[in-house]
Formats: C-alpha cells, structure tokens, sequence
C-alpha cells in the first residue's frame, strides 16, 4: 500500500482559495497512491484562532467540493485533513473528512479532544464525542486529530474497532516537535499498528510548525519522516504486519480492562 502525506505549508500570505487550488493539484500529482493524508485546519492555521469563524463552513462547503473532485480526479482514497466546520446550529467544530476514489466522502470525524486549555480552539470549537475507523479494502483507518494523539484511551478505542492504521492530521508546533515524534512512536508500539501523521509546515499566527511528518510501523520503527518544509512524503508499506505483529507479539490480549473504573 501506498500513502502520500502532504506536508502543507500554512501562512496567512496566502489566500484560502488559492491554497485549496494549490492542495488540490498535489493531491492529483498523487495519483499512484492509495491514500493521501494532509494536515489539520490547513485552510486557516490550527493556531489562527481569530480565522476560525470567518472562515468555517458546513460539512459540505468550498473544501469539501474541492476536495471530492481531487480525489476523483487522482482516483485515490484522500483523507483531506480537517475543516473549521460550522453545523446548523452555529457550533464550530474541527472535523476531518475523508474520501473514497469515487470522490464521495467514507468518513468524517469531529476532534475529539480540542486544543487551548482555558482559550484557543478549546473555547471556539465544540467537541466530537465519537471515535470514527473506516474500512479501506487493504486496512482499516483509525481517525485522530493533532492533541488527539496525547490521549492513549482514543487510540485503544479505535483498536478495539478495528484500527490498523492510525491517520492523525496535526498542525503541531516546533517547540514541542519532541512530543509529537514521540508520541506518534509510543501509539504505533502500544497499538501495534501503524501511524500516518501528517503535520503542517510554516508559520501562522507567529507560530512555527514542526513539519516532521512521520509514518511509523508497528513496531515502532519509523519508516518516513518529514524536514521541516512543505513536501510530500510517500512511503510504501504492508498492512499485513499488522496482524503479524499482534500475533507474533501479543501483548493487546494481555490488556485488563476497566482499570479507569474505580473498583470495590
Ligand atoms: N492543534 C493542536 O491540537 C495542537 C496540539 C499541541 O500543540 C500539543 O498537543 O502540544
């Protein structure tokens, strides 16, 4: 399998039409793959707080109808990073689509766990509440979004649905690259599966972007990694370790479950 994680560069220089022209056109140059990933909120900066509103739109807005034909037009499963999305109501949430070659939309995922703390998206952007997979016809999709990736449980949620491969979209900064490489290793180890993480590159809102995208196996070994500009990183890999190494190392059936719980 194949899988081309587009390393978007995200600066505020650039109008948001142009970029999604631009993304769409690189996501056609991928047309030999099977998946292509891009990052998160790559049309306003993840870290652009004050864009988010003015330029959030429905599930099936600009991006969205871009995006389809982009997938169509490159005959490739896009997992076309995520939107500042606004629903019926007015909630802005930051949800990931992903389409099929066809161009219909397979999946779409609102993040989870939001940014900020007491400010940023965790006060601008309503939380999703539902782990989302989709099955490919060569590997199952785990759906997270950039903080997502500090949180174990989410992940052990997708595995215990059918996880394989773990796409986390990010626009995660340079001064914590350290997690980030980190913490996408200690997934792919403790899930046994594979990790897509598909950051931003730039600068936006005076913050820095790591880059370093990374594809890591499950092992742990890292199989691709990013520098810190815009590029795109493809790599070929083999579903099938998956479950050779569930099996061959089966630490996922000594879990114990219910530990969150407290007990009597
Ligand atoms: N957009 C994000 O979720 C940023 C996450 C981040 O910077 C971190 O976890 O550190």
């Amino acid at each position: 399998m194949r899988a081309s994680l587009i390393q978007i560069a995200v600066d505020e220089d650039e109008p948001v039409d142009a970029r999604r022209r631009r993304v769409a056109a690189l996501v056609r140059e991928q047309s030999g793959s099977d998946l292509v990933v891009l990052p998160e909120l790559w049309t306003t900066g993840a870290f652009a707080f004050e864009r988010f509103a003015d330029h959030a739109e429905p599930l099936q807005g600009p991006t969205y109808e871009v995006m389809a034909k982009a997938a169509s037009e490159a005959g490739v499963w896009l997992h076309a990073g995520s939107i500042p999305e606004r629903d019926g109501q007015g909630t802005l949430y930051n949800t990931s689509l992903v389409f099929s070659p066809d161009g219909d939309l397979a999946a779409a995922y609102r993040k989870i766990h939001r940014f900020g703390f007491d400010k940023g998206e965790a006060v601008l952007m309503g939380a999703g509440d539902t782990p989302v997979t989709l099955a490919l016809p060569d590997t199952t999709l785990g759906l997270a979004t950039c903080y997502d990736l500090r949180f174990p449980e989410l992940f052990r949620a997708l595995v215990d649905a059918g996880a394989q491969t773990l796409v986390v979209p990010a626009g995660w900064p340079e001064r914590r690259r350290a997690h980030w490489t980190l913490l996408a290793r200690a997934r792919a180890v403790e899930d046994q599966a594979f990790v897509l993480a598909c950051g931003t590159a730039g600068t936006h809102a005076g913050v820095p972007q790591a880059g370093h995208s990374i594809v890591v196996d499950p092992w742990g070994e890292v199989l691709a990694e990013a520098g810190h500009d815009e590029e795109v990183l493809t790599v070929d890999f083999d579903p099938g370790r998956v479950a050779t190494t569930r099996e061959q190392f089966p630490a996922l059936k000594d879990r114990v479950l219910g530990l969150d719980r407290p007990r009597r």
